[in-house]
């Protein structure tokens, strides 16, 4: 199995560069781990209580479950990925049956803080776009997908994802082998890391 981590500020375009990877590979030869499927389950909290985590803190996320959901795949087992809500701030009561692949893509944005996980990766992939480009695409997404409004997310910014991304984030940038520059669509950096998963699945 190859596993591949992309990580990336918030809005940098990793969804959506996975997204432009998988796209044209074949669905039973490539699977998908989203960090934000293990945000920490918030139900003994209150909504208003859950809307004041800190959800760009490392602490934030079950990193233990992320760890042996890897783990159990590497061993050619399936797991069942939680299935996160933006809208409660809290895990649903779904999961995903997620099969191993011979290529897995981990995404997210503290992955590389995290030293076992960074070890399991075979090849490291940073996203980065500036702050400025980042913060308008997180607008615009989380007031048309997550239910947010401006206030919300530009308090949260402020308060948490701008001094967040720079305790935690940007420094893991050292760990990656590759750096895509995403502030425009970047098909010439997609396509070479398709290539290495063709390499891979030849
Ligand atoms: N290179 C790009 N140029 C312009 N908009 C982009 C680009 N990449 C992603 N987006 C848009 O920005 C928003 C955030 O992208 P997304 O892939 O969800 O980022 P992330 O997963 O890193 O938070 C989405 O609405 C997406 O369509
Ligand atoms: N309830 C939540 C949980 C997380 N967030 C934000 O999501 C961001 C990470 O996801 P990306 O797809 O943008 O990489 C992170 O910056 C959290 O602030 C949230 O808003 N609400």
């Amino acid at each position: 199995m190859l596993i591949i981590g992309i990580a990336g500020g918030t809005g940098c375009g990793k969804t959506t560069v996975v997204n432009q990877i998988i796209d044209q590979l074949p669905e039973n030869e490539v699977g998908v781990i989203s960090q934000d499927s293990y945000y920490k389950d918030t139900s003994h909290l209150s909504y208003d209580d859950r809307t004041k985590i800190n959800f760009d803190h490392p602490r934030a996320i079950d990193f233990d479950l992320l760890v042996s959901h890897l783990k159990t795949l590497r061993e050619g087992k399936p797991v069942h990925q939680p299935v996160y809500s933006f809208v409660k701030h809290n895990r649903t009561s779904d999961t995903i049956l997620t099969n191993p692949r011979k290529v897995m893509i981990v995404e997210g944005i503290l992955i590389l803080t995290h030293a076992e996980i960074r070890d399991m990766f075979d090849i490291k992939i940073f996203v980065h776009a500036d702050s400025d480009e980042r913060l308008i695409r997180r607008l615009k997404r989380d007031i048309n997908e997550r239910g947010r409004d401006l206030d919300e997310v530009l308090t949260r910014y402020q308060t948490t994802l701008k001094p967040m991304h720079q305790q935690f984030i940007e420094p893991t940038k050292e760990y990656a082998d590759i750096i895509i520059p995403n502030n425009k669509y970047n098909t010439v950096a997609v396509d070479i890391v398709r290539t290495i998963i063709n390499e891979k699945l030849a």
